[in-house]
């Protein structure tokens, strides 16, 4: 099965109202290539996500940045995957490395996640990613490794996954991985599905790299083999981002 371009925008923790639909009408002008090329998928904070999703333009899709771990009840100031699906909020990212960081979420615990939002319908967007402190010490590939790990032994089916590799190091530093760096382990998060999930899984699942991708670089990254696209920060609430968006005809040459 190809692996249809994915690129997403999160805009973390960012925004008035204003803002948003200042950048809603941005993208909603933009010519970008079509959904059979690319699939675009925006994540603003929770509570502009119906605002968005009422006005953006029908070809890109929306996520919420995370949901509760299992059905809601008490749970102050969580949000649950079943109030997402009651929305018609499709996609949720789960497992960013600010949260991971600084709100403690364990491999575990964004494994259950996971299992738990698509086991309600939702698409995910799964990140992964070393410390540089890991990087240096070469543990990079067992790191992500082991992060995939805990997702796979809690799912069954990876359909409606999206692998986000993102690098600690590379998020908002300016500091992007090379082409060949972020090559090098999207290839080797592809083995790893092949080894332990399956064959047709690694072929068909895709891997898209975030950490300071912008309308610069985004052509480079996306012309490797193993790239499907791009998960992006800073970028996404800037005009730049379609240029981003328009990065997935590399694949077409
Ligand atoms: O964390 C990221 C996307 O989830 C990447 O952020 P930046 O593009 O700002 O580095």
């Amino acid at each position: 099965m190809a692996r249809k371009f994915f690129v997403g925008g999160n805009w973390k923790c960012n925004g008035t109202s204003e803002e948003v639909k200042k950048i809603v009408s941005t993208l909603n002008q933009a010519e970008v290539p079509s959904e059979d090329v690319v699939e675009v998928v925006v994540s603003p904070p929770f509570v502009f996500l119906p605002l968005v999703k009422s006005v953006l333009r029908s070809d890109f899709h929306v996520a919420a940045q995370n949901c509760w771990v299992r059905k809601g009840g008490a749970f102050t100031g969580e949000v649950s995957a079943e109030m997402l699906v009651n929305l018609s909020i499709p996609w949720v990212i789960l497992g960013h490395s600010e949260r991971r960081a600084l709100l403690n979420e364990s491999n575990d615990f964004v494994g259950d996640k996971v299992a738990y939002a698509l086991s309600q319908g939702l698409k995910v967007i799964a990140c992964v990613g070393e410390t540089l402190e890991q990087r240096e010490s070469g543990s990079t590939v067992a790191v992500v490794a082991e992060q995939t790990k805990a997702i796979a032994e809690k799912i069954s089916n990876w359909d409606n996954v999206v692998l986000a590799y993102e690098p600690v190091w590379a998020i908002g530093t300016g500091k992007v991985a090379t082409p060949a760096q972020a090559q090098e382990v999207h290839a080797e998060l592809r083995k790893w599905l092949k080894d332990n999930v399956s064959a047709e899984v690694a072929a068909s699942t895709r891997i898209i790299y975030g950490g300071s991708v912008n309308g610069a670089n985004c052509k480079e990254l996306a012309a490797q083999p193993d790239v499907d696209g791009f998960l992006v920060g800073g970028a996404s609430l800037k005009p730049e981002f379609i240029d981003i968006i328009k990065s997935a005809t590399v694949k077409k040459n």
